[in-house]
């Protein structure tokens, strides 16, 4: 058995030699069958909360009313989940009720899609009474029963239904596309966390571009944050190769970059993402904005924006122009590594240092002085060493050299 299944081992056979039954469940199942990277364990059993509760010593109580309790194990939490057949889902989002059952059949029935609702025991056996298995083999993503059923009970599955489009490069089943289009409404109940959290996913996948297109064939896109008015834009956006952008900040900043959204902070503020993200999307996209081409890199652009945003906006303007991103990369670094000092705090010299050599108190003047002796390290028109500077200080009669 795998590793990360073969370190939970421990709680399932605990589960079971109290008499309870205890499965692998969920994303993990589905991605030891994928040959994927596994994430977190998860585990269903027949024990009620306070039952798992009573067995392990080190638990945390994360949604007992629904079912979850956190058991860490050699030093891993893990999120063991007592079977569940959902009660009525008013509003779209999250059960009114959930009712604890003791079989594993009506648990994985209340599961979202086809390859998430298998088990597998301790042995490694699967239990796969939907035909999880198939669906991977044949690369199809389809709901476990109705999809009407499924995508009422929780709206926010349509947009994990394309996000797994974009990870896995699957196809959506057709019957449950068409449930996608008909229920896509329903998406207007969820919250906006939730929605960006599969957006930002989607938008990661190697296969974006077919995941932004099925938003678009969908209408899902209509009930996302200030998206309903960028049908064109997005199709568009469909268009581009996505897999050059490798942060955060680079793929909303290209996102906005590719939809012209006016106001991108608006934007961002929609989409309740962190002020740090929005800060450097809003720097990223003013590069973007007045660099036209690679030479328009100085040193002292390169200096005053650092490399990080540098890259960023380089990989933004070269993906929607269908530039080489690699070369301009390199370039960048390159010249950045060139640069005789790649931050302020690097100076040789001092604010202290300047009111000293100048005789004078201190006054925005200083700043305006550092920033003429930053700008001649950078060019290599002075060593970034403290005598040398002031020397070349004397040297342009700027102060006299008794002041040392
Ligand atoms: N809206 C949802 C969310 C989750 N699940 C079920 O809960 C499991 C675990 O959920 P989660 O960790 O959110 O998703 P994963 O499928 O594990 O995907 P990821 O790899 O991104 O964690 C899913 O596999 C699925 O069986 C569901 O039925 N409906
Ligand atoms: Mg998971």
């Amino acid at each position: 058995m795998k590793e990360p299944f073969q370190k939970a081992l421990g709680i399932i056979r605990q589960l079971k030699k109290h008499g309870y039954e205890a499965y692998f469940v969920g994303g993990a199942v589905r991605d030891l069958l994928l040959k994927r990277n596994i994430g977190d364990v998860d585990i269903a059993t027949s024990a009620l909360p306070h039952e798992v509760m009573q067995l392990f010593p080190k638990t945390i109580d994360i949604g007992s009313q629904h079912g979850t309790v956190v058991v860490i194990h050699d030093g891993i939490p893990y999120e063991v989940t007592t079977f569940r057949a959902d009660g009525n889902y008013e509003d779209h989002r999250r059960p009114e009720s959930v009712t604890f059952v003791r079989s594993l059949y009506e648990d994985l029935k209340r599961r979202d899609f086809t390859m998430n609702a298998i088990a597998m025991d301790e042995a490694g056996k699967l239990i796969d009474p939907f035909g999880g298995q198939d669906a991977i083999t044949n690369r199809m993503i389809c709901t476990v029963g109705d999809p009407k059923e499924r995508f009422s009970e929780d709206a926010l599955r349509m947009m994990r239904a394309i996000r797994f489009v974009s990870q896995l490069g699957f196809s959506l089943d057709e019957e449950t596309k068409q449930a996608i289009i008909e229920n896509a409404p329903l998406l207007a109940h969820i919250s906006v966390e939730r929605m960006t959290m599969e957006f930002e996913k989607l938008l990661e996948g190697p296969f974006a571009s077919r995941a932004l297109s099925l938003l678009v064939e969908t209408r899902l896109f209509f009930y996302l944050p200030m998206l309903c008015e960028k049908e064109n834009e997005l199709q568009t956006a469909a268009c581009y190769d996505w897999r050059k952008l490798d942060s955060r900040g680079q793929r909303w900043g290209f996102l906005c970059h590719i939809l012209r959204v006016d106001s991108p902070v608006r934007f961002l503020r929609a989409w309740k993402l962190p002020n740090r993200i929005i800060k450097e999307v809003e720097t990223v996209l003013r590069i973007v904005q007045t660099t036209h081409s690679d030479s328009d890199w100085t040193k002292e652009r390169l200096f005053a924006f650092g490399l990080e945003h540098a890259i960023a906006a380089e990989t933004v303007r070269s993906v929607a122009n269908g530039e080489n991103v690699d070369e301009r990369r390199k370039k960048l670094r390159e010249l950045f590594m060139s640069l005789p000092i790649k931050t302020k705090s690097e100076l040789a010299v001092r604010g202290h240092d300047i009111m000293k050599w100048f005789g004078k108190p201190g006054g925005p003047w200083v700043k305006e002085i550092l920033e003429l002796i930053e700008r001649a390290v950078i060019h290599g028109e002075v060593e970034n060493h403290k005598e040398r500077i002031h020397e070349w200080l004397i040297h342009r009669n700027l102060i006299r050299g008794e002041n040392c």
